[in-house]
């Protein structure tokens, strides 16, 4: 039984669903533990695919009436604002690009991560802040206590994106969504987070979507890849094979636009 089942995912700005719809016939499987990659040029609907199993679609958009999202047997379709709280960053947590924007600039760090312990855990105000601490550790920034205390603005791209990595894995997720988490940040420190992600999966069995418009990026880390277009899954297999053997022409351009930037030690790693 899948973890995360999407079917039929058709997302449009008419309700009746008769414009051409911004995305289309998506479909999504992710087991346990398991890794998808969703790659595609801006605008070809990944952000919009995330949202939706997140539940956070802007109102203005509708999902079609044939479009099923099953998350551990339930449909998330059917939630209403009350039944998707467990779902939304508890058992599905999710990190987007710019992480400097999802924080208060006016709150150290480890308090914002303190505030979601005790709000959505129920920890009592020292043991939300040694927890923080200790996610902190986890999700490898050095001297934790000291950036506990610090505000947004002191720290760096890719110390705030742990930042937020941690707050979405505080509560356990089963899930984890990253949409161009690493799109920001320069290449030494995007290979850093890739890192983390991929060891988060490890130890504490996460399942993993990774978004991004870099093919080798996504490659890095996931089995599975799809290639989105214009709304539409173009392309899917395992990473190797979308590597060695891309089908759509839109793929192999992909493949190719890489060939001098580093796909080769993605293939290595995949042994292409
Ligand atoms: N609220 C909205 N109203 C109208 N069109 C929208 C809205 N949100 C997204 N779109 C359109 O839907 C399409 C898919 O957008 P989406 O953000 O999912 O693409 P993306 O692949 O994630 O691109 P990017 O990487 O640039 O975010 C685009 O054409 C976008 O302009």
């Amino acid at each position: 039984m899948p973890l995360l089942e999407v079917r039929n995912l058709t997302i449009s700005l008419d309700p009746g669903h008769l414009d051409a719809p911004l995305v289309s016939g998506v479909d999504l499987t992710l087991h346990r533990g398991g890794t998808l990659g969703i790659v595609g040029e801006s605008g070809s609907g990944k952000s919009l695919t995330c949202r939706s199993v997140l539940g956070i679609l802007p109102p203005e958009l509708y999902t079609g009436p044939e479009t099923s999202i099953r998350f551990d047997r339930v449909e998330l379709t059917e939630l209403d604002t009350a039944g998707w709280l467990p779902y939304r960053a508890d058992r599905i947590g999710a990190v987007f690009q710019d992480p400097g924007s999802y924080l208060d600039p006016s709150v150290p760090v480890g308090r914002q991560l303190a505030e979601v312990l005790r709000v959505r855990g129920g920890l009592r105000k020292r043991e939300a802040r040694d927890r923080a601490v200790e996610l902190f550790t986890e999700v490898g920034l050095r001297e934790p206590g000291r950036v506990a205390g610090q505000y947004p603005f002191e720290l760096s791209g890719g110390m705030l994106q742990r930042v937020l990595i941690a707050i979405a894995i505080c509560r356990d997720p089963d899930l984890l969504i990253a949409d161009e988490a690493t799109t920001a940040l320069d290449v030494t420190v995007q290979a850093e987070v890739l890192d983390l992600l991929a060891d988060l999966r490890e130890r504490h069995g996460l399942a993993l979507v990774l978004v991004s418009h870099d093919l080798a990026v996504v490659a890095q880390v996931c089995e599975e890849v799809v290639v989105m277009r214009s709304g539409r899954i173009v392309e899917r297999g395992t990473a190797e094979q979308v590597l060695r053997a891309p089908q759509h022409e839109y793929t192999r351009s992909l493949v190719e636009a890489h060939a001098r930037f580093g796909i080769e030690h993605v293939r290595e790693a995949h042994r292409v």
